[in-house]
Order: C-alpha cells, then structure tokens, then sequence
C-alpha cells in the first residue's frame, strides 16, 4: 500500500488550471523528487497534500484513509509535515521555542516530551549552537535548517520538503543534502520539490515532472532526465 495516493487532484483559481489532472503515489520510505519551471504548480500540489489548500476534484489518500476533508493541522497530526519555500518561522521566538512550539501543535506532545524532541532536532539539524538566538536573525543556510527542524520537530511520517537548498551555496547544499539523507536513512519518506537539480539527484528515488499544472514524466531519475522533452520544457535544450 502506498503511503501516499493522489487520484486525479485537480486546483483552478479562476480560469487558471494549476493542478490538472494530477495522480501518483509515493512508497514508504521513498524519495520522489519534484521537477518543473517556474509556475507549473509544484508549490500548490504540496498545499494540495498538506492541506493548506482544497482540491476542486479528486482524493488524497493517506495511509490508506482519504484525507481529502481533514484541515491541515489534522494532516499534520496524521503524520504530513512540511517546510515552506520562503521560511515561516516565529521571528521573534528563539530557534528553541520554535522548535517546541512545533511539537506541541504538530506532534501534539506535553511540554516535556516537546523539550526532548525540540533537543533532539536541534543535534540532527546542526542547530544546537544557535539554540537561543532569535529566529529572525538567522543566516539563509539556518533558516533554511530551522524549517527543516520545525518540520522534523512535528515527527513526519511523510515529509514535503519545498526548494530547501534553494539560494545556499554549493557547500551549504551538500551541507543540506547529507543532513536529508540521515532523515531517508531513518525511514522517513519525503517528496522534494527543487530546482537545484544535482542536490535532488542525489537523492530521490524517483522523479515526477509537472509542466502547466499537469505530469509530463515521471519515473527512474536519470531516464526522466534523460527524456527528450523534460530537457526541452525544464532545461530548455532542444533535441
Ligand atoms: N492563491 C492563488 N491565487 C491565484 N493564483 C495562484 C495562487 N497560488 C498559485 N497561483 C498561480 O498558480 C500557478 C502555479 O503556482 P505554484 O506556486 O504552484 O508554482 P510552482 O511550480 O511552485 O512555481 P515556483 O517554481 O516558481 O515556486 C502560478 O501561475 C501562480 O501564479
């Protein structure tokens, strides 16, 4: 059984089709990596999954439930965590606070277990030393991670992971990349959405390739990348 299922989701705003027709599933424990241009709808099909927004058609099935009514604090309990393109964090609460304020409202734990779990985030992410600073003053890079800590601090089964290495550089994406594969190692399931091509390859298990709201490819990473039209859409090369 797949962890996760679309079946035929579909978003419009106005007379503009973002999501068209959209199915796929994701395996337990998989990796699938998200490709597009600018635009084509991978921000809104993760708002589709966790809830933020409401499919117009279609079902998200999750561990085998339909969750397409719950809201997205339900789907968060449910085990669906996410990180945001441009980070949210609680600018004025310290790198601490925000991590426990994640576990208490998203993994729904007492004080003390939120402590412990806000602890252990902070040594996988590579947060400890800014424990105490104030979120709003963090570098792209710990911005970056606090939004993958306030993720991972609400315990996700699944984890959807929007542009995180997105405007780091070189070093600080490899950085970002070894800390996601002790998260795979572990077990959690995740589907990124990058643009940052090489640091998804490393990766993903499998590609799924939007373009105007709809699937163009999907399948092995190099065959995907491989194919004649995804580099003539996503990387503008002409065969
Ligand atoms: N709330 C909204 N109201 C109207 N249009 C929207 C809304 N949200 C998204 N769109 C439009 O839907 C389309 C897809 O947006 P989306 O953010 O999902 O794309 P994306 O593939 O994530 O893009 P990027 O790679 O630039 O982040 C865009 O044309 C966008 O302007």
């Amino acid at each position: 059984m797949a962890l996760l299922a679309l079946h035929a989701v579909g978003k419009s705003y106005g007379a503009l089709k973002v999501t068209d027709d959209i199915s796929l599933s994701v395996e337990e424990g998989e990796t699938l990596g998200i490709l597009g241009p600018n635009g084509a709808g991978k921000t809104t099909l993760f708002n589709l999954i966790s809830g933020d927004v409401r499919v117009d058609t279609g079902r998200v099935e999750y561990e085998g439930r339909d969750v397409t009514a719950l809201k997205p604090n339900q789907r968060c309990h449910a085990g669906i965590g996410r990180s945001y393109q441009v980070p949210q964090p609680f600018g004025n609460m310290t790198v601490f606070e925000n991590l426990v304020t994640a576990a208490c409202f998203g993994a729904q734990q007492g004080e003390r277990e939120a402590w412990q779990t806000a602890y252990e985030v902070l040594d996988q992410t590579g947060l400890m030393a800014h424990a105490n600073k104030p979120a709003g003053g963090l570098t792209l890079l710990n911005r970056k991670r606090l939004e993958l800590a306030r993720a991972l601090a609400t315990k996700p089964r699944l984890l959807l992971l929007d542009e995180i290495a997105g405007g780091l550089t070189e070093h600080e994406a490899k950085v970002l990349v070894d800390e996601l594969k002790r998260i795979k190692a572990r077990g959690v399931t995740m589907i990124w959405i990058e643009h940052v091509v090489h640091a998804l390859l490393s990766l993903a298990d499998r590609l799924f390739v939007i373009n105007f709201g709809q699937k163009l490819a999907e399948g092995a990473p190099q065959a995907v990348m491989a194919d004649a039209e995804v580099r003539r859409v996503y990387m503008g090369i002409e065969a």
